[in-house]
């Protein structure tokens, strides 16, 4: 089945000429249908510029991009229909209540739900008469997804959905998202919240500098990194444990793919010479160690020139 959305060598350059920022260098992503698919990475990753790309908001400076097969800018009043889109920052109009802001967005809408529909899924039927201007930051944030809900889309950009919401907003918003790709909407999501990602993703890919890094499930992410053991040293000789690297500072660190039979190895040794290792610790690759040395990683200076046309995408065909 083809994917829903296609990108392939994807570039935004920000302003012309030699003072030009390379935003996006050159993306490649695919994102099946049904699946949640979560942009990660640094500040100014180039995460929102990403989504900008494929909701059509912004023209690839290089590339090509297919959402359902077509052009994203070029064809979208064929596919707005069938998208819904949560922006970072939503930028309601502070007067109006949070009906008449959906009554002005459903008016928008091809095939729309009900306002009291979209006020339920986010829990908020009891603010319904209440000024946007007045509302919380995290409720304001939900005013925002209900507004990206109501056209009832069968693909979801969100960009950073949950940020300022309170821990149990939060679940209920990811149970929300959950219920939604259980009834096959497929979803396209940045979020800082690497448990967010965890939870709700299929497959993750993390930006720096204007590239994927890593792209993957998460356990193909996390299967290629190593864990960590670490402990303050205990002034001995440590002993060899073999295919691991080892940073013997005044805090030992041992990087390794064997976790349990390298901790097994250095508690013997430890064991063998009477000694208490202070302060051990041993932790499983996670999403977050990937994502700490990925940010880590040097930037990239080496950049593409800036096409001196227009050089305005095309839809895969
Ligand atoms: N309109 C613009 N003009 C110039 N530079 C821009 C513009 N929009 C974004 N940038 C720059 O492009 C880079 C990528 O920005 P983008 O907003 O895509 O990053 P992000 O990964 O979403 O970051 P964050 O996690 O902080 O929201 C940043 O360095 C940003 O300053």
């Amino acid at each position: 089945m083809s994917p829903i959305i296609s990108a392939r060598g994807v570039h935004r350059w920000y302003g012309h000429g030699p003072d030009a920022f390379h935003a996006v260098r050159g993306i490649d992503l695919d994102v099946q249908a049904g699946e949640v698919f979560a942009l990660l990475g640094t500040n100014g990753a180039g995460k929102t510029s990403t989504l900008d790309l494929l909701e059509g908001l912004s023209t690839a400076d290089d590339g090509t991009i297919a959402v359902f097969g077509l052009h994203p800018v070029r064809d979208r009043r064929a596919i707005r229909p069938d998208i819904g889109i949560m922006l970072q920052s939503g930028g309601l109009p502070a007067e109006l209540t949070v009906a008449e802001t959906l009554q002005m967005w459903r008016g928008t809408c091809t095939h729309p739900t009900t306002i009291d529909d979209v006020l339920t899924k986010v829990h908020l039927t009891d603010r319904a008469d209440v000024r946007v201007g007045s509302l919380s930051g995290g409720e304001q944030r939900r005013v925002d997804l209900a507004c990206a809900l109501l056209g009832q889309p069968k693909l979801l950009f969100l960009d950073e959905p949950t940020t300022g919401l309170d821990p149990e907003n939060r679940r209920a918003t990811w149970q929300l998202l959950a219920d939604l790709k259980a009834s096959g909407v497929t979803m396209v999501l940045t979020t800082h919240y690497l448990d967010e990602a965890e939870e709700l993703a299929d497959r993750i890919a993390i930006m720096h500098g204007g590239r994927i890094r890593r792209e993957g499930t998460l356990r193909d992410i996390v299967a290629d990194h190593p864990a960590t053991i670490s402990f303050d040293h205990p002034g001995l000789t440590l002993p060899q444990l073999s295919a691991v690297q080892i940073n013997a500072g005044a805090r030992v660190e041992i990087k390794t793919h064997h976790l349990q039979a390298h901790l097994l190895e250095l508690l013997s040794w430890a064991r063998d010479n009477h000694l208490i290792l202070d302060g051990l610790t041993a932790r499983a690759a996670s999403l977050e160690s990937v994502f700490l040395d990925v940010a880590d990683e040097p930037g990239d200076d080496a950049t593409t020139a800036q096409p001196t046309v227009d050089n305005t995408i095309g839809a895969l065909s």
